[in-house]
């Protein structure tokens, strides 16, 4: 068998696992528990009538009991038009619906939050916020997902503004601090800093705009970032830009990806599978990182890129390589953060510091149960480890109280008890 032939048949095999995980023993990933006795009649005139009256009574008097009496508070909505799921594109709610099930999964397993996966079939950008804002009543917090640019930039901006609950686009914010955290560490490694690197960032869609508005944010200089699409690098001239695609232009005479990979420090994908060519990875500068992070193929894949060249920190966002940057390692811990102290908004303050909280925890000793987990006898800070594993139950005290507590400073946290 070559080589090409081996990947296809474990692809094709680990696909008949997929299918079969999915159906098997029940369809789909997630179910509903009952946190309360339903046994006897008593139960039951507590649970439902006549007993549920009263705290319907107490709620209508004052809205902020449903935190009391229901699971508003640790219940997010999961919510999709299907436009941009993975790198597959536009397949619509139905079939994101997979991926929606298993951010749902991520939530409970990692930061214990219940959570509905909600799709939408929504005719336009409008009808999408309509929706979302009419069923938010019931949740403490929304967590878009798998939206495409540019309308979830709009979809977003529209719906913190119309609630009052934490509304969060994950491929954009999730993303981009995750890629920030590892990056921080990588340039560290590999001698280089986020004032000095020339960053290529090929996708300017959702996680690929707000990667760059944090690396800003972070102290990257703009001009130093090249953002690419479809059509080549993003630069002042062209006359096609959307205005969020405006927002990351930059003045050069560079026009293609090959172009912007000449002599550059780090390269981010947000884009597609297998969109960067050996050629341009060989071009890049001394010591580069390559953050390959489509979904489930990435631009470059590991194996590709290591044989081209051996100094190089890379990432993927898939559990099956070293270093996965992923937004699995913001979402769970972001929410719980922002539920704990019922923060009306996760702001940038709180952004940043999950992202040094990330980045802080993956230089200290790596617990054993993680190492069991990845199957590793060893694990320390370095090219193989730059930002800390999803099943580190570290995460999930760290990250949280560093949310919450810029929720608190930041003024938009609702609650300061116990921190
Ligand atoms: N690892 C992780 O945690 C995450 C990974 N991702 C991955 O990032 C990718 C993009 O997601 P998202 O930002 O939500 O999607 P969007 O649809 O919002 O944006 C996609 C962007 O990729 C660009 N693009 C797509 N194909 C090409 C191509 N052939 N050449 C150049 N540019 C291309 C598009 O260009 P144009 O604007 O010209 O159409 C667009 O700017 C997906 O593969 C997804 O799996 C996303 C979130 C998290
Ligand atoms: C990980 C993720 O959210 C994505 O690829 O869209
Ligand atoms: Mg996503």
């Amino acid at each position: 068998m070559t080589d090409s032939e081996n990947k296809a048949h474990l692809d094709a095999d680990l696909n008949r696992q997929a299918l079969d995980f999915h159906a098997l023993p029940r369809p789909g990933k997630i179910g509903t528990e009952v946190t309360k006795p339903a046994a006897t009649q008593h139960d039951l005139s507590l649970a439902y009538t006549p007993g549920v009256a009263e705290p319907v009574r107490q709620i209508h008097a004052d809205p902020d009991l449903a935190y009391r009496y229901t699971n508003k508070g640790n219940l997010v909505a999961v919510i999709t038009d299907g436009t941009a799921v993975l790198g597959l594109g536009n397949v619509g709610g139905l079939a994101g619906k997979p991926v929606m099930e298993g951010k749902a999964v991520l939530f409970k397993r990692f930061a214990d939050i219940d959570c509905f996966d909600i799709e939408v079939d929504a005719e336009s950008p409008q009808a999408f916020i309509e929706t979302v804002a009419r069923i938010a009543p019931t949740f403490g917090g929304i967590n878009l997902e798998d939206i495409a640019a540019p309308h979830c930039f709009e979809i977003e901006q529209a719906l913190i503004e119309q609630l009052d609950i934490p509304v969060f686009h994950d491929d954009q914010h999730g993303t981009a601090i995750i890629i920030a955290a590892g990056l921080l560490n990588a340039l560290e490694l590999q001698g280089k800093t986020l004032a000095e690197a020339r960053i290529v960032v090929l996708g300017a869609g959702a996680a690929g705009i707000a990667g760059v508005r944090l690396l800003v944010a972070l102290g990257a200089p703009r001009d130093h970032i090249f953002c690419v699409d479809r059509q080549g690098i993003i630069h002042t001239g062209r006359q096609d830009l959307n205005p969020y695609k405006r927002g990351v232009a930059v003045e050069t005479e560079k026009r293609t990806l090959a172009e912007a990979m000449d002599g550059a420090d780090v390269f981010i994908g947000v884009s597609g599978p297998d969109l960067v060519a050996p050629e341009m990875l060989a071009a890049m500068a001394p010591r580069p990182i390559v953050f390959a992070l489509s979904n489930p193929v990435p631009e470059i894949r590991p194996a590709v890129a290591m044989a081209v060249r051996d100094d190089l920190v890379m990432a993927t966002g898939r559990s099956d390589y070293p270093n996965q940057i992923n937004n699995v390692l913001g979402f769970p811990f972001i929410f719980r953060g922002a539920l704990d102290v019922r923060a009306s908004r996760v702001n940038e303050a709180m952004q940043i510091a999950a992202v040094e909280a990330l980045r802080t925890l993956a230089r200290e000793p790596v617990p054993a149960e993680v190492l069991d987990a990845y199957g590793l006898q060893e694990l320390s800070f370095g090219p193989d480890y730059i930002i800390p594993k999803p099943f580190d139950p570290r995460l999930r005290e760290r990250v949280p109280a560093a949310v919450a507590r810029a929720a608190i400073d930041s003024g938009v946290a609702r609650l300061a008890e116990d921190l």
